[in-house]
């Protein structure tokens, strides 16, 4: 198979689709891998480094998206990339459809096969192309929302960890899946006092399991988010519906209950966001927006900004897919794992992901009558 790796041009996007070792494993088994010029270089990878793979390095993106049977990327395409796909092509990627009808009809029209890292099934339900950039959101949501919380930033001069005679901060996080639970993690390990909201008693007890007395953990209504809101220095939405919209939680007016220079992030702003005065994804340029005096985070590609660390981790678990897709084809890798054949939110001109179709309101079809 023609597999083409295209340079991420969304704002601040320094990650590529593949590592050297994700090439040089794609190559050995047959097939060939189209890098487009410096597409690795924001992640520390010289176009020398993927050629000594076996990889070719080309300077045309529209050639390289001519050729490719298969494209690999990172962030669901932008606006200047959607006319370059072409009828059958695989485009394996983050995709975030529900909130994005503009890219669902750029792909429907071109009938792509458009599977999505985010609703990838493995095992126990988990969501294993997801998970290793909820990881680094997840770190990355206290790291920013620490540093936004200081004066010259915007925000009300609290530090998160206290100090002998002053309280720490307080670090409210709804939703406790794999981006809350690593916000969690850090935000404790900085001295924060953390309160973790969800929606899932099963998942609160594991969570009051490995953190014990150093967080607290809040069954999720709108009852308990709106005393928890008021009472937090810096709010992390972190809910997620697979492949749906992300549920509103956080109205405006719990929003105004917050003292100002109180900081929100929004990492679920991908799928729409949770929190209603995150109106709108930010970028790495220009970060933060003020609403009612709370500083406002709402970027939509946060691992983006650690490139390094996160194309690595992303290519340690897309890379298996990405060979079974090859080797396979789509179809086949896909009739032999159910997990993979979730990932298609889009073919032949079809919605195939249900929480796309509502979310967009247009009609869904069964994957298994078009596969
Ligand atoms: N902005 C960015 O750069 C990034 C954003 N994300 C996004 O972060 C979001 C969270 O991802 P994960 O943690 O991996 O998902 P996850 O599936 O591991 O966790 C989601 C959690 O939300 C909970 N939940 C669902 N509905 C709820 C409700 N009504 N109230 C409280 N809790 C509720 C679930 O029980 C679950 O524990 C996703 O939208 C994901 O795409 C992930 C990585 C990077
Ligand atoms: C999950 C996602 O969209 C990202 O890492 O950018």
């Amino acid at each position: 198979m023609i597999i083409g790796v295209p340079k991420e041009i969304k704002n601040n996007e320094a990650r590529v689709g593949l590592t050297p070792a994700g090439a040089e494993a794609l190559c050995k088994s047959g097939h060939t891998v189209l890098m487009e010029k410096n597409a690795g270089l924001g992640s520390g990878f010289s176009d020398a480094a993927y050629e000594a793979t076996g990889a070719k390095i080309i300077s045309d993106k529209k050639a390289l998206f001519d050729r490719a049977e298969m494209i690999i990327k990172v962030k669901e395409p932008v606006e200047p990339e959607y006319n370059l796909f072409h009828e059958g092509q695989v485009l394996f990627t983050y995709l975030h459809l529900a909130p994005e009808p503009e890219l669902t009809q750029a792909l429907l029209k071109d009938k792509v096969i458009g599977i999505a890292y985010e609703t990838i099934v493995g095992r126990n339900n988990t969501l294993p192309l997801l998970s290793p950039m909820s990881e680094v959101a997840g770190r990355m949501a206290v790291q920013v929302g620490a540093q936004y919380l200081e004066k010259q930033n915007g925000g009300k001069g609290v530090l998160l960890s206290g100090v002998s005679g002053v309280p720490s901060g307080q670090v409210v996080i709804i939703g406790g899946g794999n981006v809350g639970t690593n916000a969690a993690k850090i935000a404790v390990g900085m001295g924060a006092r953390v309160t973790v909201i969800d929606m899932s008693g099963d998942r609160l007890r594991y969570l009051d399991d490995i953190f014990g007395s150093s967080i607290v953990t809040v069954m999720s209504n709108s009852y308990n988010i709106a005393e928890w809101v008021k009472k937090a220095d810096l709010l992390i939405g972190s809910v997620l519906v697979p492949g749906a919209k992300t549920p509103k939680l956080v109205s405006e007016d719990m929003i105004k209950t917050m003292e100002a220079g109180s900081v929100v992030v929004d990492v679920a702003i991908d799928q729409g966001g949770s929190i209603v005065t995150c109106d709108h994804c930010t970028t790495h340029d220009n970060p933060t927006f003020i609403k009612h005096g709370v500083v406002h985070y709402s970027v939509a590609n946060m691992p983006g900004a650690v490139a390094r660390t996160s194309t690595l981790a992303l290519t340690n678990a897309t890379l298996p897919y990405a060979l079974q897709l090859a080797n396979k084809g789509y179809r086949q890798a896909c009739l032999d794992d159910p997990g993979l054949a979730k990932g298609i939110n889009v073919i032949n001109g079809n919605i195939t992901f249900k929480g796309v179709a509502d979310g967009l309101g247009l009609p869904y079809v069964e994957l298994s009558t078009i596969l």
